[in-house]
This record gives structure tokens, sequence and C-alpha cells, in this order.
């Protein structure tokens, strides 16, 4: 994917997500979740890819190794540009998902990069602590799940900004980063726990970063989108 940043459509139609689209050109990277693609299906994708967009679809898959190798066998067959599984499936899961994508990618087409959701930007501490009984820090739980990501052969996570420097540091500086949870100052955090704003994320070391509402709910989502480019680009 380019650089730029992943703009999350996260809309309840491909009407809607086809009007909002209409102030962006075909090179911008967006990104399909669980909404958009359980509404509107591979044909979503199509209609994507025919505006040249990047895709990141978004499925988080989370299953039982066979289950997930054939649904990622489907899924490489549908052009996107990334994916993802959630970390917490394990080691089998994670590898039974790149076998699946390899199986399925068409030949001669570019298999699209995997990476391991590690904890949810929406999870904090206590969270981690209490309600999954970890015994360890959230970022020595986002560190495992990275780890376990890079040892399945996967191309990188999804993580906070936070945690972006140490994953660098252990996995290598080319393992992808991807970081949702991109505030500017002035917009609130909704339902994210670890937010940080584009500027760290690019000090932070983050590859790409996700960002939904910031630009989706803006009164001019092509100048925030512009605004928050530049801030990750540093060119403000
Ligand atoms: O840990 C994660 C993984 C995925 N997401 C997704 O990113 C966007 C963020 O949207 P905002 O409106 O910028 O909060 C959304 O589609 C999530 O499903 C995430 O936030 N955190």
């Amino acid at each position: 994917m380019k650089t730029s940043p992943i703009i999350a459509l996260d809309f309840e139609s491909a009407q809607k997500t086809m009007d909002f689209l209409r102030a962006f050109e075909g090179n911008v990277n967006v990104k399909v979740g669980m909404q958009l693609y359980y509404k509107e299906g591979p044909a979503m994708i199509a209609k994507l890819k025919e505006r040249g967009f990047d895709i990141f679809l978004d499925l988080k898959l989370h299953d039982i190794p066979n289950t997930v190798k054939s649904a990622m066998e489907v899924l490489a067959g549908l052009g996107v540009d990334l994916v993802n599984v959630h970390a917490a499936g394990g080691k089998t899961m994670m590898e039974a998902a790149l076998e699946g994508l390899d199986k399925g990618t068409p030949a001669g087409m570019k298999r699209p990069s995997i990476i391991g959701v590690t904890q949810l930007t929406s999870t904090d501490e206590r969270q981690v602590q209490e309600e999954q009984l970890i015994q360890a820090t959230l970022q020595d739980s986002v560190l495992h799940y990275a780890k376990l990501t890079k040892q399945a052969g996967l191309d990188g996570v999804v993580c906070s900004v936070h945690e972006a420097a140490v994953i660098s540091e252990i996995c290598g500086p080319e393992f992808l980063k991807v970081t949702p949870g991109i505030r500017l100052p002035e917009s609130g955090a909704h339902d994210q726990k670890r937010i940080a704003t584009p500027e760290e994320a690019r000090k932070e070391g983050s590859t790409h970063i996700v960002v939904g509402r910031a630009i989706t709910g803006a009164d001019n989502p092509r100048e925030a989108y512009e605004l928050i480019n530049a801030r990750w680009k540093g060119m403000e």
C-alpha cells in the first residue's frame, strides 16, 4: 500500500461510500471494515478497485486454522492489498492464514500483505488485566503478539502508535505497523483508548496510519485528509 493515510470507510452502504469518495482521487488508500463488507460484499471491493484505490480489507479473522485458511483463500481472489487476522488466534492459525492466502492468490498477481491485530486500540490497561485476565502489561501483551505474528511469517501488525517504536526495535523497521486511533488535538477520542496524532505516529515509526471519523466526520473531509496527510508526512 502507499504510505498515505488509510481512510476507514465505515459507511452503511455502497451509495454513501461512493458519494463520500467523490471528493477523492484513486491515489488514496481506503479501508473496508465489517460494516461495509457484510452489507455490500465483494461487489464493493470491485467498485473500489475500478476507481484505483489501494484497499485494506479489515475483517480481523479469528477462527480455527482450517476455517481461516479457507477464508483467506477466498479473500486472496478479491485483489485487495492488505488483509488481517487476530494474533490472539495463535501462531498455527496465522500460519494457516498465510498458507490460504498464498494458495488463493491468482497466478501473476501479488499476494496481499497480511498483518495481525495485537490489542485493539479501544483496549486499555485495565481491560487487558481484568477482562482478558492477562498477567502482563498492555505493552508486553502487544509485543508478545507482534513477536508471534512475525514468527508466523506475517508482514506486520495492527497496534497503537504507542507501541510502534518498540515493535520496530524487536521486529525490524520494515515490519508493518499499521496504527488506527489517530486523532487531531481538537477531535474527541470516541471509543478509542490509545490515541495519537499524525505527527506522533511519524515520530514513533508507524508505517501506516488508519483514520476514520477525523476525516469522514469532518465538515470538509478532503481538507481534513490533506491536513492529516501533511502532518503525517511532516510537511507542515
Ligand atoms: O485496533 C484497531 C483495529 C482496527 N481499527 C479500525 O480502524 C478504524 C478507526 O476508526 P476511527 O473512526 O478513526 O476511530 C475503524 O474502522 C476500526 O474498526 C481500530 O480502530 N483499532
